[in-house]
């Protein structure tokens, strides 16, 4: 199960991440609680090892806004939130990243419609942290796909059973407020999806 913490701004909670045995760790670079810049995201992604994948998050920016940031950050793979058309994508394509395409459960749900890598199936309200019905979606994505939406140490087994997904992504349901992460929380959520298998 491949699992993605998002949301990070501090580097000793990127450390954590790392040390727990995250598959990819987010920096969100759009209006949020979790804001960071695409240079302090640069300084955080410096400090995460190579088999550790660095995701630049966007809602509804233009793609030269997006590319701008991801050049600036370094990170090696960029998640679009908020209905973006397929030529935004293809946009991006030439800077050699991983393409996310996040989206909720009323959207088109086959990964590498819009010619991106992985698809991530999220609640309504992006980063809300309410968790929905995942079962809604069970059998319903193809390809590689990570579930999100109000994920936490105490229901991501749950949630896996539910949904059956290929990868979990999670920022919310490991923080003590919004935008405050907390190692122990990290560290209990990778423990509960591997334990979930
Ligand atoms: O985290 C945010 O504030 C955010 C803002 C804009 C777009 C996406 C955002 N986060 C993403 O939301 C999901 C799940 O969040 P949560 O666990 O329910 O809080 C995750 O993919 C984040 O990358």
């Amino acid at each position: 199960m491949y699992v993605k913490i998002c949301g990070l701004s501090e580097p000793a909670h990127v450390a954590a991440a790392v040390e727990a045995g995250a598959d990819a760790i987010g920096f969100v670079m759009t209006r949020s609680p979790r804001r960071v810049t695409p240079e302090r995201a640069a300084e955080l992604a410096s400090a995460v090892p190579g088999h550790v994948l660095t995701v630049g998050v966007f809602r509804g920016e233009d793609p030269e806004t997006v590319r701008a940031a991801a050049l600036t950050s370094g990170v090696r793979a960029i998640q679009l939130h908020g209905r973006h058309p397929h030529a935004d994508f293809l946009a991006l394509r030439d800077l050699g990243p991983t393409l996310v395409r996040a989206v909720d459960s009323e959207a088109d749900l086959r990964c590498g419609a819009y010619d991106e890598d992985l698809l991530l199936v999220d609640a309504p309200h992006a980063g809300s942290g309410q968790p929905w019905d995942w079962a809604a979606v069970r059998g319903r994505p193809s390809g590689r796909w990570l579930l999100a939406g109000g994920l936490s140490p105490d229901n991501v087994a749950e949630a896996i059973a539910a949904a059956d997904p290929w990868g979990v992504d999670v920022s919310s349901g490991v923080e003590t407020a919004p935008g405050v992460k907390d190692p122990a929380l990290i560290e209990a959520f990778l423990k509960a999806v591997r334990s979930a298998g």
